[in-house]
């Protein structure tokens, strides 16, 4: 340090009146020199938080505010600009929501925190929220309105899709459900947009909420937002499906009736009551019908939530393709996990641990009396073959 402030003493013209000893370079060169001693420290700082970055350990003291959301074996996978900038984000302190805080009611996705591996920004972080460094680093990144929707269906995987696709390097997902199409339309694009990680050319945006597939004018205001937008579907049998919706509602609030009391408007007649939402959002045809009016069925990519789970790797790779992204997810990435009864990530994004769904996915339900399931099996085999048709896909549920 003492050799340092030597050289600059003597690079420096001299202040009035000292008698420091002559300079060692003509003027001239002397500016050229700082300049480069200027550029040199520069670069040499550069390279300090960059090596944070790959190392994984001291962003946060190279640079306050940048918090590094891989484990140093992810770090090392970041070598494209696009990894490394989903590498480098600043997320919301644990426990808070951020900008986007959906109220948890009954129809919400209550695994959404599971979605804070790193995909994204995951919990809606405040607009800004990006480090100058990070965005330094982040290049050219920016925020972009969604070039892709999972629209459906509750309960349908939607989640475990979501936390599958962002593994791969070019997707960048919100991981809460933000529900513009539906209860926040009013507060327009640009607070849409805001929600969305920042992405580099080459990646895609995406975000799932799967009430959107029910909701009368979400085909139209997504077609408003972009015609080109690529939507996902992700079904079930509509009966499990239904069920599945029960169990949800039952763990939240454990008084309400029987499936089977709440199935029927008329037990004895065994009429079914269409107007309770665990069994209207079942009849997909009919829901269908209503996006075949802004989309083209080839826009839209129905996704077997039963293949999901029996077969993920080969569901993403039909996903993959329809996004247009090179097949990077593959069978390497899932295992079965015999507790939890659901193939799991074998890494999390942004990190080197397995990772399975959180307790909420996959809950076990109750015994339902099987002639009202076989009464309901009857009930949308109809419109289950309709759907067959308009999709041109046997799901096999009947
Ligand atoms: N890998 C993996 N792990 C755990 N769970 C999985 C997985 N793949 C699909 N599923 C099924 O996802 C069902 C929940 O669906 P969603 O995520 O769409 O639910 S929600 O609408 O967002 O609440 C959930 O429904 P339930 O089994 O009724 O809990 C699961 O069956």
């Amino acid at each position: 340090m003492g050799q340092l402030r030597l050289i600059c003493c003597r690079l420096l013209p001299d202040a009035p009146g000292s008698s420091a000893s002559p300079p060692l370079l003509p003027p001239g060169r002397r500016r050229l020199l700082l300049w480069l001693l200027l550029f040199i420290m520069l670069a040499l700082w550069l390279c300090m938080v960059y090596s944070c970055a790959s190392a994984g350990s001291c962003a946060a003291s190279a640079a306050p505010g940048l918090l590094l959301l891989g484990s140093a074996p992810a770090a090392r996978r970041a070598h494209s600009p696009a990894a490394l900038s989903k590498l480098l984000l600043l997320r919301t302190p644990p426990g808070s929501k951020g900008q986007l805080s959906p109220d948890q009611e009954n129809d919400e996705d209550e695994d959404e925190e599971d979605g804070g591996g790193g995909g994204g920004n995951s919990n809606g972080a405040a607009p800004d929220s990006l480090s100058p460094i990070s965005s330094f680093l982040n290049g050219s990144g920016t925020k972009k309105l969604p070039q892709a929707v999972i629209i459906g269906v509750k309960k349908g995987g939607t989640r475990a899709l979501l936390e599958f696709l962002r593994i791969h390097p070019d997707v960048r997902a919100v991981g809460a459900e933000p529900h513009f199409f539906d209860r926040n339309y009013e507060r327009g694009l640009t607070w849409y947009r805001e929600l969305m990680p920042r992405t580099l050319d080459g990646q895609i945006t995406m975000e799932k909420t799967p009430s959107y597939f029910v909701t009368k004018e979400a085909p139209a205001r997504i077609s408003a937002m972009s015609k080109d937008t690529k939507l996902i579907v992700v079904v079930r049998d509509p009966v499990t499906r239904a069920i599945s919706d029960y169990t949800q509602t039952l763990s939240k609030k454990p008084d309400i009736p029987t499936f089977e009391s709440l199935t029927f408007k008329n037990r004895t007649t065994g009429l079914i009551d269409t107007s309770w939402s665990a069994i209207q959002i079942g009849i997909y045809a009919k829901h269908l019908e209503n996006w075949l009016l802004y989309f083209p069925i080839g826009q839209i990519l129905f996704v077997s939530g039963e293949r999901l789970i029996s077969d993920p790797a080969g569901e993403l790779g039909r996903v993959q393709d329809f996004l247009g992204l090179k097949r990077i997810i593959t069978d390497k990435h899932f295992y079965f996990n015999k507790t939890k009864g659901f193939p799991c990530l074998k890494k999390a994004e942004g990190s080197s641990k397995p990772h399975c769904l959180g307790k909420t996915k996959g809950r076990t339900h109750p015994n339902i009396d099987q002639k009202v399931v076989q009464r309901l099996r009857e009930f949308y085999r109809p419109f289950n073959m309709k759907f067959y048709q308009m999709t041109g896909h046997d799901f096999g549920w009947d």
